[in-house]
């Protein structure tokens, strides 16, 4: 049996922009998803926090089906078509998810579903693969299933740790701590069909989109310095910089607006929204204000201490 433990993420600045090619800083967090591939003479794929609405049964088969089931499972799906056809070889397994947050709520679920099934199933194959290599292969795949997406959530989620993607490619780890409050409400859209309505902002209005997602760019490297700094007063200041962007691409929902105006208000350092958007996660630098506030919307607070380490792959031999 293999066992895949993949931590989640948080985006600190950049979502949206990073798509188009601009930079990025994400952060590795502690809470993880569990993935096992157990030996199975069929291929079962089960997961624990799905719920998957308008199910039918075809009684005659015993077979659900459903609209949402494929588009619910079409991650891990996909990932094991990959190996098929790439590698030439398919081999029926138990693929069991845990997870330990809901999906689409902008903490990288899509990415993490994709990166622990890489790692799990291609050492179940018999591949040992560098946490490189599955980053590269999972971003190939979020990117097939999504049509439009960066690097940053499948890199973030194999390699671990705080990083900084720069904008033309590739990433470059920072080695320096960031504490943040997080917690995140229910979403309206997959994070596929959010950036599909970016992508219509950019065709109606080209010069207006290009300026903004230019600015989030501008936003990104003046945190990275400042992140590099340990100058929280700046890198607060530029999370609400990074949010109200984000607002203008039409990608913020207002009990999230209204809590960043709250915030800053009240003096809290900094606070954004963090991920695909549309609802989903709120990052602010840590405070306990941040925690109150996150509560009065309902927020699920997380556990957003930084994780080190990426995609962790164990052999269990029963
Ligand atoms: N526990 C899970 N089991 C199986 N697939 C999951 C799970 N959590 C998330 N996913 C996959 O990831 C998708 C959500 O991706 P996305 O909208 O990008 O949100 P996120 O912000 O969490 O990455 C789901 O529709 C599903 O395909
Ligand atoms: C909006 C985007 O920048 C981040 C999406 O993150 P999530 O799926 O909401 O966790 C998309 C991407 O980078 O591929
Ligand atoms: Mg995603």
């Amino acid at each position: 049996m293999i066992e895949v433990e993949v931590p989640l993420k948080l985006t600190l600045f950049g979502e949206h922009a990073v798509v188009y090619g601009e930079p990025a800083i994400a952060m590795a967090i502690n809470e993880k998803m569990k993935i096992k591939i157990v030996p199975y003479h069929k291929m079962i794929l089960k997961s624990n926090s799905l719920s998957i609405k308008g199910i039918k049964v075809d009684l005659e088969e015993m077979k659900l089906e459903s609209e949402e089931t494929s588009k619910v499972l079409s991650y891990a799906l996909s990932t094991i078509n990959f190996f098929e056809k790439e590698y030439g070889t398919r081999k029926n397994a138990l693929i069991e998810i845990e997870s330990p947050v809901d999906p689409s709520v902008g903490l990288g679920t899509s990415a993490a579903v994709i990166v622990g099934i890489v790692g799990g199933y291609s050492r179940y194959l018999g591949y040992e693969l560098t946490r490189e290599e599955i980053a590269k292969i999972s971003h190939k795949i979020e990117l097939t299933v999504q049509g439009l997406g960066s690097r940053m959530d499948t890199y973030t989620t194999s390699l671990g740790g705080l990083i900084y993607f720069p904008k033309g490619g590739g990433y470059e780890k920072i080695r320096r701590e960031i504490r943040i409050t997080a917690g995140y409400i229910r979403r309206i859209a997959t994070t596929a069909e959010i950036l599909k309505r970016v992508k219509s902002l950019k065709e109606k209005n080209p010069d207006l989109f290009n300026d903004l997602i230019s600015s989030i760019g501008k936003t990104v490297n003046k945190a990275k310095i400042a992140i590099e700094k340990g100058d929280e007063e700046e890198i607060g200041e530029l999370m609400y910089v990074n949010h109200g962007l984000l607002m203008s691409l039409g990608v913020t929902l207002p009990p999230i607006d209204n809590l960043v105006s709250t915030a800053k208000i009240l003096g809290l350092k900094g606070c954004k929204i963090s991920g695909g958007g549309g609802g989903g996660s709120t990052i602010c630098l840590e405070d306990e204000r941040a925690r109150i506030l996150l509560s009065t919307i309902g927020a699920k607070i997380i556990d957003s201490r930084i994780s080190q380490e990426g995609v962790m792959i164990k052999e269990i031999n029963q």
